[in-house]
């Protein structure tokens, strides 16, 4: 399953803040969105997933055009996790994972006993499982962020969008996150998975060794393999900040910002 994005017109209310956007994603591969605040990044997401229309442009998901597939045939082929949200209602957080296997049942089916688990395992795999029984809504932000992870592995689908999947998540959960995307890309030439997922941090894309597309100004300003894509120059201009890139003695290539430096200044 490809999802691909032609010469994309993106925006709110039939005005344009993005244009001329192309992207594919397939299975086995990992596709890293970075860009400075209100770029685009999201709203290039939701109309990926055709939760807003696309002002110009096409989307296809295999050989299907997004706009002639309905909204659960769209939900069995992509998985969406968005930036952390409250539902209206005290959920457990069991129940919203769930609720990421509600795609694959009919319309009047309820989950089954393969369904549960599929949740609980889902839960398992992020370290969460004690989290199951507890109210969705009183979680911490990051906690609400491994949930609706969580929600998105329940759903099985071939290709994962994430809107910055690890913003508000600790060291340790942030490796995890990180760990999990690379594991399912990797499953990904025999399971049929692609991700696509935002970042605030380069040093992310240089870790997955993910392709990278570089976002400014609801453009793109650079796309391909990570070395080449965000250098200290390209990251500079950019974020608005001096930036350097540095190998490790390790390989490990890392991005700083001096302290004591401000737009402008
Ligand atoms: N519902 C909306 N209606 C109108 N304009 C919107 C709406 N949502 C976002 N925008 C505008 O679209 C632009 C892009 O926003 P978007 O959320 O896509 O940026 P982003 O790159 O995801 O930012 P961030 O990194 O801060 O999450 C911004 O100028 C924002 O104000």
């Amino acid at each position: 399953m490809r999802l691909a994005a032609r010469d994309l017109a993106i925006g709110h209310g039939g005005r344009a803040i993005g244009r001329g956007l192309s992207l594919a994603v397939g299975p086995g591969e990992i596709l890293c969105l970075l860009g400075p605040n209100g770029c685009g990044k999201t709203t290039l997401f939701r109309t990926l997933l055709g939760l807003i229309p696309a002002l110009g442009g096409t989307v296809t998901l295999g050989e299907a055009p997004l706009a002639r597939l309905g909204r659960a045939a769209v939900a069995r082929r992509i998985a969406y996790v968005p930036q952390a949200h409250a539902p209206p209602f005290p959920y457990a957080a069991r129940e919203i994972v769930l609720m990421g296997r509600t795609a694959r049942l009919g319309p009047f089916a309820s989950p089954g006993a393969a369904d549960h688990a599929a949740a609980a395992a889902a839960l398992d795999r992020l370290g969460i499982a004690g989290l199951g029984g507890q109210d969705y809504t009183r979680l911490s932000g990051g906690q609400r962020q491994l949930v609706l992870i969580a929600r998105a592995l329940a759903q099985g689908a071939p290709l994962l969008v994430m809107d910055e999947p690890t913003a508000s998540l600790d060291f340790g959960n942030r490796a995890r996150v990180l760990a999990e995307i690379a594991a399912l890309a990797r499953a990904g030439a025999a399971e049929g998975r692609g991700v696509i997922f935002s970042t605030h941090d380069p040093e992310q894309a240089f870790a997955l060794g993910a392709e990278v597309l570089l976002m400014q100004g609801g453009a793109i300003r650079a796309r391909g393999r990570p070395e080449a894509a965000l250098t200290a120059a390209r990251l500079s201009e950019v974020y608005g900040v001096p930036i350097t890139v540095e190998r490790t003695e390790s390989g490990r290539l890392v991005c700083a910002a001096p302290l004591g430096l401000r737009r402008g200044g």
